[in-house]
This record gives C-alpha cells, structure tokens and sequence, in this order.
C-alpha cells in the first residue's frame, strides 16, 4: 500500500512543532528507513502513521484512504518494537496466531496461517516453545511473524534490532530485508543507525529536528548529499568539511555559485591521477593501517584532510609534498545556507587550468 504524509505537522505545546509540514510519500512494496540523530523526530512520526499519536494538523493517507482519523485498530498496521512485546506465558504459536484469533478466523486456517508465517520468519522449529526459551534474534522473528499475520497495509518497525548484539543484528537486518521482499509489505524501519539504514532500505529519510533532510536512494545520501546536514550525517570516517579562505579560494573556480564550506569524503582521494579529478596540493601528516582500512591524514593548506584506503599512499614518507586527486563531482560545496552548490560541469579547460 502506497502512503501519503501531507503537511504532517505534531506540536505537543502550542506553537512549538516537533514536526513541522513535512510531506512525502513511500511507494507500494518499498522500505523506507526514518534515520536521524536523537530526538529528531524518528518515533513520532511512526506513532502518527500508526495513530498511536494523532496530528495536530496535515492528513496520512494509505493508498487513497484518509487514515488520519482511524484508531489504531482500524488502519491495518503491523507494528514490531525493540522490546518485541511477545506474550510471555503463551507459546509461539500462540503469540503468532493471537491476531488471527482476536479477529475471528476460523481454528483450521488460523494453524495454516501460523505454520505458514512461522515458515517465512524461519521459526517453524519452534512453534511450541514460549519466548523466554528463544534467543533476542528468534523472538524478533517471532514477532514479526505476529505483525504480518493480519496482512498488514503497512509494516512499522521502531528500531527492531537494538536489542540485538552486533553480529545477530547484521543477520537479521538481513533477514528482515528478506522478508519484506518475499511479502512486499510497504516497510517503515525506524533506526538511528546509518548503516543498518544504507543496507536495509529502498529509500531513507534523513530528519533531523523534526524536518525532512533529504529522502533519497542510500547512495544519493552518500553521493548527492542535498545539503551539510546530510554530508556529515552519512559516512563513516566522516566527510571532511573546511571553509578556511586559502582552502576555498583554490576550489572555488569549480562551483557556479559562492561557496561557504567545502566537504570532501575520506575514500575520495587517491594519488593516482584520473580523467575528471582535481589535484590537491598536500603533505602527508600522518598514515596507519588497521587490517584492510588504511587512514591518511594530510595537510591542505592547513585544513586536515583525512583519507580513507588513499590508493598509492603507503609508498609516500611522512612529511612529503604530494598531490592528490579528487573527482570534480566528489567535491561537495555547500552555500551560506548550507544547501548544496553544484559543480559547473567538467569540462576539459577548467581541470587543465589546474595541472
Ligand atoms: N510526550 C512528549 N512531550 C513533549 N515532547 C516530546 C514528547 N515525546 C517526544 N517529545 C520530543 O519530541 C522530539 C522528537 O522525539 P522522538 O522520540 O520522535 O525522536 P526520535 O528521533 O525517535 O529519538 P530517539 O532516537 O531518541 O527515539 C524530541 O525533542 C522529544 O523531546
């Protein structure tokens, strides 16, 4: 089911929204990822589309239906939460089939259903145990499994894996990738982890203080980032950003527009000259290698400039004079809005200008 958010807007004290007129839309099948820092307005957002919170103005729509209004109950809402809320005194089965029993269905396909679901989240082995004997990640199976039962219009899912130790997370992001695919329920996932939300998503939302970032493809949050926000959200060693004079002189000649801060990724610099990239007059700080990262850190007129896997650096000595080369279009620059400057297109004078 296709949903719409239009003007959605939540103020818990007069005058002071914690959302404030956001609009979107997520597709039919798709999984969206609501990522953002802390109180940025993750959960609130979800508790609005599942009506556990009612709006203080703007309209939700599931498919062309105006939810805004409906309970709980009635908007057809699947809901996982960290804590997943499993019935303790009830086996799996039970827990499974507990929406199929409180909405009538008949004993016989009530036990198809249950197999059938316990199959999909894979807990078909263990349908008569109760949840203190499974493990953190088998009853988040199970309680997704509970969640599709009544197929849902829509899956919400708040920061399901936090309780879940690093590796069983991995796995089961995995998973739940899985199964949204195989079921094709419209997914919201709920997390403040980047990189839960770039591996799991079609699309994430970036909020941040109750508004829309950017709502994009994981790798436009990464490539195009629409302004700073976003570019020092997403990346892992964050991107590097400087708006010194000497810096932003040199680089300057290749924005259209003024710009206040430039910001380039780690993993965008190398030492090896290619066709499109800007060369960068550098010296070289300091480098290490941990397993397969390598991290570099150099001197741009002196900006830090970190690099991340630095193709060819570990042949240069400390304290050498180098330079190195950045794609034109990974060269993010940003206004005094902090709203992303596009690059004039590259064109062969301007990178020569710069040999
Ligand atoms: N009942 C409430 N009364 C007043 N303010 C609230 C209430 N609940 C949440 N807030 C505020 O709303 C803002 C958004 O909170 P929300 O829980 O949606 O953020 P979040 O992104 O989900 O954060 P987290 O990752 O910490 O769960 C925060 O500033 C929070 O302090």
């Amino acid at each position: 089911m296709k949903l719409v958010a239009k003007n959605l807007t939540l103020a818990y004290e007069a005058g002071q929204n914690i959302i404030d007129d956001i609009n979107f839309e997520i597709e039919d099948h798709k999984l969206v990822s609501l990522l953002g820092p802390s109180g940025s307005g993750k959960s609130t957002i979800l508790n609005m589309i599942a009506g556990l919170l009612t709006p203080t103005a703007g309209e939700i729509y599931f498919g062309e239906q105006n939810v805004t209004k409906l309970t709980v109950s009635n908007r057809n809402i699947g809901m996982v939460f960290q804590n997943y809320a499993l019935y303790p005194n009830m086996t799996v089965r039970n827990n499974i089939g507990f929406p199929l029993k409180i909405a009538k269905i008949a004993r016989n396909k009530r036990q198809e259903e249950i197999e059938r679901l316990a199959k999909l989240v894979h807990v078909d082995d263990q349908l008569d145990k109760r949840p203190g004997e499974l493990s953190g990640g088998q009853q988040q199976r199970v309680a997704i499994a509970r969640a599709l039962a009544r197929k849902p219009a829509v899956l919400l899912l708040d920061e399901p894996l936090s309780n879940l130790d690093a590796k069983l997370r991995t796995e089961m992001r995995e998973e739940i990738a899985r199964i949204q695919h195989e079921t094709g329920v419209t997914t919201i996932f709920v997390t403040h982890d980047q990189n839960e939300a770039m591996h799991i998503s079609d699309k994430i939302m970036l909020l941040s203080d109750g508004t829309i970032q950017q709502y994009a493809v994981p790798n436009d949050l990464y490539d195009r980032p629409a302004n700073l926000f976003t570019a020092k959200f997403i990346g892992d060693p964050q991107i590097n950003t400087f708006d010194q004079p000497q810096a932003l002189a040199y680089l300057q000649k290749y924005f259209a527009k003024p710009v206040k801060t430039i910001g380039i990724r780690p993993d965008a610099l190398s030492t090896i000259k290619t066709t499109g990239s800007v060369a960068l007059p550098v010296t070289l700080k300091s480098y290490s290698k941990y397993g397969a990262e390598e991290l570099s850190r150099f001197d741009f007129f002196s900006v830090e400039l970190d690099g991340e896997n630095v193709d060819g650096v570990s042949d240069t000595q400390i304290g050498q004079a180098l330079e190195v080369y950045v794609p034109l279009t990974q060269i993010h620059g940003f206004d005094d809005q902090d709203q992303h400057v596009d690059v004039i297109q590259p064109s062969a004078k301007i990178l020569e200008a710069n040999r």
